[in-house]
């Protein structure tokens, strides 16, 4: 019998600091109901814990990663050199360079090893939550059903508020 409360989603981050950012991630699994667990592992401070996170990932049970890290935001493709699962990067917002350092450190990826690279900051943390849903949507018809409910109300609520004058 498969358990129902294990986590399907990692939703990993760098530093405790990324929490913010990434916390929307966690709101939009939630209102989706999909179980899945937050922590912090980092390629640079915690490298023995990322590889033992990555390489337990599969057998866990999990079957998308969401990785956030800012500045040389090493940990989404050192995660994705050690698993087959998806793995989704959110480049998190830099003090000293916007997030660009983040960006690019995540999105250049040497061909073999990839990453879905998402916008800069919360944005990114929302739709990497999003695409991990249509990615667990692809086998699971109650959660596609639920993906079309959002998309409508989201239109919905935009075309109520669309008149501005
Ligand atoms: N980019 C990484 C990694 C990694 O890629 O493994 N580990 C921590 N960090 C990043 O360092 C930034 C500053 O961290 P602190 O706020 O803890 O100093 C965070 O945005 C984190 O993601």
């Amino acid at each position: 019998m498969t358990d129902k409360s294990a986590p399907l989603v990692g939703i990993i981050m760098g530093s405790k600091s990324d929490w913010e950012t990434m916390k929307p991630a966690s709101e939009i699994l939630d209102q989706f109901e999909i179980p899945h667990e937050c922590r912090v592992v980092s390629a640079h401070r915690t490298p023995q814990w990322m590889a033992e996170y990555a390489e337990q990932a599969e057998p866990r049970g999990l079957e998308v990663i969401i990785a956030g890290a800012g500045g040389a935001a090493h940990l989404p493709g050192m995660v994705s050199s050690q698993t087959i699962l998806p793995v989704l990067g959110v480049p998190v917002k830099s003090r000293a360079l916007n997030g660009l350092d983040s960006l690019l450190s995540i999105v250049q990826m040497p061909g073999g090893v990839p990453v879905g690279t998402l916008a800069i900051g919360d944005a990114g943390a929302i739709n990497g939550a999003l695409l991990a849903i249509r990615i667990l949507a692809n086998s699971r018809p109650e959660l596609r059903e639920k993906l079309h409910e959002f998309q409508q109300v989201q239109t919905e609520t935009v075309m109520e508020n669309s008149v501005l004058k």
